[in-house]
């Protein structure tokens, strides 16, 4: 079975180094003229899919924003899912699960497993319960050409307050995540199937990135106030693996399908200047 990793490494060659969110914010329904219920959220995520589902290499819905409706808006979320994997592109689900060991089985299986309506790509990962509490979701995700991004220096402010935090042997929180994260993609090519979350927002910060194997998931682009050209700053030279990803700046100019893809055009313009058409 191929890996996650190699998969992805073609569809950014294919496509483009560029990952797409499906966030359906309350304020962008609005702005699309759409009602904020379970009728705007099935507009809005199909609207994305005709727009970009044959172009983006990965797509990244945000689970929470299908959450909110309960079970219906999940049932939307199953039905995005389908869509965007019929239309060609990987997809990766923002769902930031973790939790001890037995219970990252279960979310393995919701969504790593084939048999499941929430079968997805990849999945975002807290590793705040200890990398090696995630590791069923590592095993699940490697049985099944799955893959699996783990949070290490986020975009948000207050990130580094806990990210950077030093233990008794001197990494940072951070680096010690990113550390076990290597371990894990050691040997693996073209590319490892366990990703890395490193907000494009976050500046010089000293993380050594170089070993990590597998891709780097850069949000915190466009809405959060980053620039492609802040991508140089951020991986310096591990810019080869990066996977730049946008949500609202490309959102916001929907509905129409021309002005989404305008956006996307744009964006990977943006990235691909800064990280090499051949990445
Ligand atoms: O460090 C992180 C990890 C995840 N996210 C998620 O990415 C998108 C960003 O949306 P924008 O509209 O491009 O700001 C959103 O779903 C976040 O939950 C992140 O921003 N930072």
């Amino acid at each position: 079975m191929e890996s996650f990793g190699a998969r992805l490494h073609r569809a950014m060659a294919d496509r483009g180094p560029l990952c797409v969110g499906i966030d359906p914010h309350p304020a962008l329904l609005h702005r699309w003229g759409l009602t904020d219920d379970l009728d705007g959220l099935a507009r809005f995520s199909q609207t994305v899919v005709d727009a970009l589902g044959d172009r983006v290499a990965v797509c990244k819905p945000q689970s929470a924003f299908f959450e909110r409706f309960g079970s219906r808006g999940v049932a939307v979320l199953e039905s995005t899912i389908r869509q965007l994997r019929d239309s060609g592109a990987l997809v990766l689900l923002d769902v930031k699960r973790g939790d001890i060991g037995s219970t990252v089985a279960a979310y393995a299986a919701a969504y790593l497993e084939p048999s499941s309506s929430l079968y997805v790509d990849a999945v975002t990962a807290s590793p705040y319960l200890g990398v090696g509490s995630l590791a069923p979701m590592f095993e699940t995700a490697t049985a099944h050409g799955g893959g699996v991004f783990v949070l290490a220096l986020t975009s948000n402010p207050e990130g580094p307050s806990v990210q950077h935090a030093r233990g008794a042997d001197g990494r940072t929180v951070a680096q010690t995540v990113i550390d076990e994260i290597s371990q894990l993609n050691r040997g693996a090519q073209p590319l490892g199937s366990f990703g890395l979350v490193v907000g494009a927002t976050i500046g010089e910060t000293g993380h050594d990135l170089s070993g990590a194997g597998g891709p780097l998931l850069a949000p915190g682009l466009g809405a959060q106030g980053a620039s492609a050209a802040d991508l140089r700053t951020v991986f310096g030279r591990d810019l080869s693996t990066v996977l730049p990803s946008y949500s609202r700046e490309v959102l916001n100019a929907g509905p129409d399908v021309s002005g989404l893809r305008s956006a996307f055009d744009r964006v990977l313009a943006d990235c691909r200047a800064v990280l090499g058409s051949s990445s």
